[in-house]
């Protein structure tokens, strides 16, 4: 297998492994992981913090919780001040506010990854899908997409589009009052195909095992951890079994196999190249940075290399899918936002169609280019000026706050559980001790006025207010914490917001309406968290009778 890799320089391994696979856990729904019987504080605890009292006949904050959350931490924070002792799914968490939420996200000490493993003992799972770079806070997975993906979505957006648009004119197509029971499959493959061919190119990513292997690895993922979240025992129990038995390894497989023969063709023709002398034409997709990689990050096989690509789906696919999903909610619970951001569409498309046709003239007249018919198949070609392409995609404002809007009305109120590697600080003098857990209360940031602009007030679903107001939805900063933030804040969030951006246009352009299958689930629509799947489908019509 180390054949079908350059080995042109000593290795010179990367650290790499961080929490890639788990980040879709670590945003369910907070019930999914019920963690331990009993986290205890021990004598090191800060007895300054305060811990937030407990309703009369309640043993624990659970029921107060579960009932009311945004009451429930307004309680908390106005009786306790922003930093709060809880005693919730049997653990014990420090509640951090505000600018304090900052500090713990920004905090070397604090570690979204140590957390979910002495939760779940994911480590183990991680470790045993791969075979180098095995250190627990690599940073291999936010390299590769951060040099990788981010700089080349403009090149990898022509792709995405259209594999989008195809899947759903397949799955949905041209309808009138066509129910979809579960728009969420549906999604999945359109944003599971995008990825597939982002990350393993369009050979490969064309392979329907392959989409499903990248759809399933998340659930196959989650039935372990899930499961196993029910006992004092499970992190410990399943520390000693993915060594043994990883249900990622049979879909790290089907990735190796339909892999291996498009490897071996391009690296024929690498070499055929280099023989001739000329530039090889180099693939552009993850596993090909990975490949022209080999020695740098040390990568054993091919084995090892899908392994690591494997993590990156872990961590991709099914957030976006659910993020994409909920925005098609979102479209039937609020139809009035429909026009306005089909509107939009048609004036950017129209405004880029007039640029280009200008640039055409210029060439024209300045004798650059000879006739019209010669900007065929160039970048100028007529045909392409109505693409969604990505500078389409960014001027689309109202669509980009309209997607922060989402993820700051839906968010899950307290999340991103955090552990102290070592004793930190905060800026008020109360110390969170080494072992202690910190968890985030988005409450206090997403739904707090004085922490959002705009007049309209934070209990309302105002798509429009960042607009204008240089707060795009790729923008992690302490009053938007949909990405984390700092050194370990989200690198897939540009690819992610791009896909989810590219599924609003394609559901505002080819469907005049959208409306929820089961109206009464409205309510529950609006709050649904990933891994609790809205309960009802959509049932869509499309914009003309001829497409
Ligand atoms: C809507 C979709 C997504 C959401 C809501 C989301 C959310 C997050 C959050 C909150 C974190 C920070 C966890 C922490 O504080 O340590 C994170 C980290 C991460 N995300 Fe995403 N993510 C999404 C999509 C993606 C995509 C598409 C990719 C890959 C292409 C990705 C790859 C990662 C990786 C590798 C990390 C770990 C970064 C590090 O620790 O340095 N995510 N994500």
């Amino acid at each position: 297998m180390l054949g079908l890799m350059s080995t042109n320089s000593a290795a010179v391994p990367i650290d790499i492994i961080k929490t890639a696979l788990p980040i879709g856990i670590g945003l369910a729904s907070a019930a999914f992981i019920t963690i331990k019987m009993a986290n205890q504080y021990g004598d090191n605890s800060d007895k300054s913090i305060p811990t937030a009292r407990i309703r009369a006949g309640d043993t624990t904050h659970d029921a107060e919780h579960n009932e009311d959350v945004d009451k429930f931490l307004t309680r908390c924070e106005e009786e306790c001040g922003p930093v709060f002792n809880l005693r919730i799914l049997n653990q014990h968490l420090i509640a951090v506010s505000g600018s304090y939420a900052r500090e713990v996200l920004m905090s070397p000490d604090m570690s979204f990854s140590d957390a979910m493993d002495d939760a779940t003992g994911m480590r183990s799972f991680i470790e045993s899908a791969i075979k180098s770079n095995k250190d627990k806070d690599s940073r291999l997975s936010h390299e590769v997409i951060r040099d990788a993906i981010t700089p080349n979505l403009p090149l990898f957006t022509p792709r995405i589009v259209g594999l989008l648009q195809s899947i759903l004119q397949e799955k949905v197509g041209h309808c009138e009052d066509k129910l979809i029971e579960h728009p969420m499959e549906v999604i999945q493959d359109m944003i599971a195909s995008a990825m597939a061919n982002v990350f393993m190119g369009p050979e490969i990513g064309k392979e329907r095992k392959v989409v499903d292997a990248f759809i399933e690895c998340t659930y196959d993922f989650g039935k372990v951890i899930g499961e196993s979240t029910k006992s004092f025992w499970h992190s410990i129990t399943n520390r000693a079994r993915y060594g043994v038995f990883n249900p990622l390894q049979k879909h790290i497989q089907v990735l190796v196999d339909v892999a291996t023969p498009v490897v071996l063709e391009r690296r024929r023709q690498e070499a055929e190249a280099v023989e001739k002398g000329i530039e090889y034409d180099r693939p552009m997709d993850i596993l090909q940075k990975l490949l022209d990689n080999v020695d740098k990050y040390g990568f054993i096989d091919m084995h090892d290399i899908c392994g690591h690509i494997l993590l990156i789906v872990l961590a991709s696919v099914h957030t976006t899918s659910d993020s994409a999903t909920n925005l098609c909610f979102y479209l039937a619970a609020f139809p009035e936002f429909h026009e306005p951001l089909y509107e939009e569409l048609q004036e950017v498309l129209g405004q880029f169609a007039k640029e280009r046709e200008e640039e055409r003239q210029r060439k024209l007249a300045s004798g650059e280019v000879a006739s019209m018919e010669a900007f065929a198949g160039t970048e100028l070609d007529p045909e392409h000026d109505q693409d969604i392409s990505a500078p389409v995609v960014k001027k689309l404002v109202k669509m980009d706050s309209f997607v922060r809007e989402i993820f700051r009305y839906r968010s899950e109120r307290l999340q991103l559980v955090h552990m102290a590697r070592g004793d930190m600080v905060l800026s008020n003098g109360m110390r969170i001790s080494k072992g202690q857990k910190a968890v985030i209360n988005m409450h206090s940031v997403h739904q707090n006025n004085s922490k959002q602009v705009g007049d309209e007030d934070v209990s309302v679903f105002y798509p429009w207010r960042f607009v204008g107001k240089a707060k795009a939805a790729t923008k992690a900063s302490g009053d938007y914490l949909a990405f984390g933030m700092g050194k370990h804040a989200c690198p897939g969030r540009f690819l992610a917001v791009q896909e989810i951006k590219t599924v609003g246009v394609l559901m505002v352009s080819r469907y005049s309406k959208i409306r929820i299958q089961d109206p009464s689930k409205q309510k529950r629509i609006l709050v649904s968290r990933i891994g609790d799947p809205v309960p009802t489908g959509l049932i869509f019509t499309s914009r003309t009778a001829d497409k």
